[in-house]
């Protein structure tokens, strides 16, 4: 993580009051959350949509903060305290970790894409690691605050950062990519993620190629060479960007060609290797990521013959395909972190080709943000459905509703169950379990259907 003197950090982004008194200061670390103050850091209020940072400024200092920003149209800044006041805090920290970054010998990978960021990071760290010092994004920290956040945690011999880049809007990516500057980058799909906001797949596309930007004069881009909207792309830049594809099909640089789906990951082979890799997480999707990240990892000079033991070291961001079992016995797919039409499928598909289950059931609730054709995509969730593989359906909220009516007319009325109310489906729910079952739940993150697991367990 950052280490500066107040003085050195002054001399990086601009400060409008005189800090003379604390230049010989030492921050280390940066934290925009007083509850998480570790002692040294730079604490950054923001104004939320409970409360103003700015609050906790005195608290966070007493806490063992060596300083804090503070935003001059904010009034009152605490006198006699390290406070560095600044004409906005974000751009104030996205400046700070811009110049960090430009100091730093790390070498970057950015990932982006509308499905599988997280988890082709965390796969990427994981392959990385077992030659390199390797920092990556914790958790979900993708955007304008998250990405910078991370930066600033770096340390000084790290050898590769691993950044998520997420958005929802066009030149979202262009401003994380040209802070970030990777020397390698990732697009994992495009899928439909923020389809309100963007309005089509093919803005999507525009949006995530931005990330292309920020990328260093020969670097490498890994794409998802199924996807024609990002196919179609490569032209234009030929010659200053080395291109390697991933995917299913075998026009890809790297494809599978032997996919077994075990109980609990995946053995595969590629085209590339006569290696058999073992990946410890559900879903032929996930293959998919594995492959992106082994490029990254071959770009690195890790031999295929080494990644087995990168591959085999993978923990997955929670509530991503995440194996659980719960009170009666019955083995739980918590796959509830978020849902697109794109992921959705993903984990129907797997809990529909799974085997050794004595009943397969789905619990299904809202994918967010689709735009005007929300309703058609969750109809068509629901008559993907095969009656033959899945026994039940359960759904949760008015959109998912809609997969319950798209499912009836395959699975029939008697096996599909719609709610509104979780209490009312957990009821239900626990009167088909048992220690031969298996259970799937999916929805966006804003239907929290990780309470639906919780119960369960208990
Ligand atoms: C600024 C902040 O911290 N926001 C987080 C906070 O939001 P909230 O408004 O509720 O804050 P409060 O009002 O409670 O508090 C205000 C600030 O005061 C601090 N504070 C509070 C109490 C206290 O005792 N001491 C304090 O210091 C407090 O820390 C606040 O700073 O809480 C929410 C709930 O936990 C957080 O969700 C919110 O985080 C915001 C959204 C954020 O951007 N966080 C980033 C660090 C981040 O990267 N978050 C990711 C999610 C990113 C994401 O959704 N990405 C999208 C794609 C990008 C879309 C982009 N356009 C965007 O909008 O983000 C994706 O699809 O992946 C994460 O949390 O996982
Ligand atoms: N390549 C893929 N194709 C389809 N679904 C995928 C793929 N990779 C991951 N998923 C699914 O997408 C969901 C989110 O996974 P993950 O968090 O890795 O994606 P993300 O892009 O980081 O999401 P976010 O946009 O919220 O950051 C999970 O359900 C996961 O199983
Ligand atoms: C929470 C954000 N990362 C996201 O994925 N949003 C969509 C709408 C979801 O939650 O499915």
């Amino acid at each position: 993580m950052i280490r500066k003197s107040i003085k050195q950090i002054s001399d990086m982004i601009s400060i409008k009051n005189d800090i003379t008194p604390f230049v010989d200061l030492i921050v280390e670390g940066v934290t925009i959350d007083s509850r998480k103050i570790e002692k040294g850091n730079l604490f950054v209020p923001f104004k939320g949509e409970n409360v103003d940072g700015h609050k906790y400024v005195e608290a966070a200092i007493a806490k063992g903060a060596a300083a804090a920003l503070w935003q001059s149209d904010v009034p009152n800044p605490p006198a006699h305290l390290p406070i560095l006041l600044v004409d906005n805090c974000l751009l104030a920290l996205q400046e700070l970790a811009r110049e960090y970054r430009h100091e730093l010998p790390v070498k970057v990978v950015g990932i982006t894409g509308s499905n599988g960021k997280t988890t082709t990071k965390d796969m990427t760290a994981g392959l990385l690691s077992v030659q390199y010092k390797v920092q990556k994004t914790e958790g979900n920290f993708n955007n304008e605050i998250g990405l910078p956040l991370t930066v600033l945690g770096l340390d000084r011999d790290t050898e590769i950062a691993v950044l998520e880049m997420g958005m929802s809007a066009i030149g979202e990516i262009e401003f994380l990519t040209k802070l970030a500057c990777p020397d390698a980058i990732v697009i994992t799909n495009i899928g439909e993620s923020h389809l309100l906001d963007l309005g089509s797949r093919e803005a999507i596309a525009e949006a995530k190629l931005e990330i292309l930007l920020g990328l260093a004069n020969g670097g490498l881009a890994v794409i998802n060479g199924d996807e024609p909207l990002l196919m179609d792309r490569l032209q234009e830049h030929q010659g200053t960007i080395h291109f390697e594809t991933f995917g299913r099909k075998d026009t890809n640089d790297v494809f599978p060609t032997e996919i077994q789906q075990l109980g609990q990951g995946n053995r595969f082979k590629i085209n590339a290797s006569n290696e058999s890799f073992q990946l410890p997480v559900l879903g032929t999707h996930n293959i998919l990521n594995a492959m992106a990240a082994m490029l990254i990892a071959k770009h690195f000079a890790i031999p295929y013959e080494k990644m087995n033991d990168g591959l085999a070291q993978i923990k997955l961001t929670h509530m991503r395909m995440e194996l659980v079992e719960g009170k009666h016995g019955e083995k739980i797919i918590n796959d509830a972190y978020n849902a697109s039409p794109t992921s959705m499928l993903a984990a129907t598909d797997l809990v529909s080709d799974l085997q050794g289950y004595g009943r397969k059931i789905l619990v299904l609730g809202d994918m967010l943000e689709l735009g005007a054709e929300e309703e058609q995509y969750h109809y068509k969730i629901g008559t993907g459905l095969h009656a033959d593989k899945i026994d039940l359906l359960f759904t949760y909220g008015a959109l998912g509703e809609q997969i319950a009516k798209g499912a009836r007319s395959v699975l029939g009325e008697q096996r599909v169950f719609a709610f509104t109310d979780k209490a009312g489906l957990i009821r239900e729910l626990k009167q088909h379990l048992d220690a031969q079952t298996l259970v799937l739940v999916k929805a966006s993150r804003g239907m929290k259907l990780e309470e639906i697991v919780t119960a369960l367990q208990k």
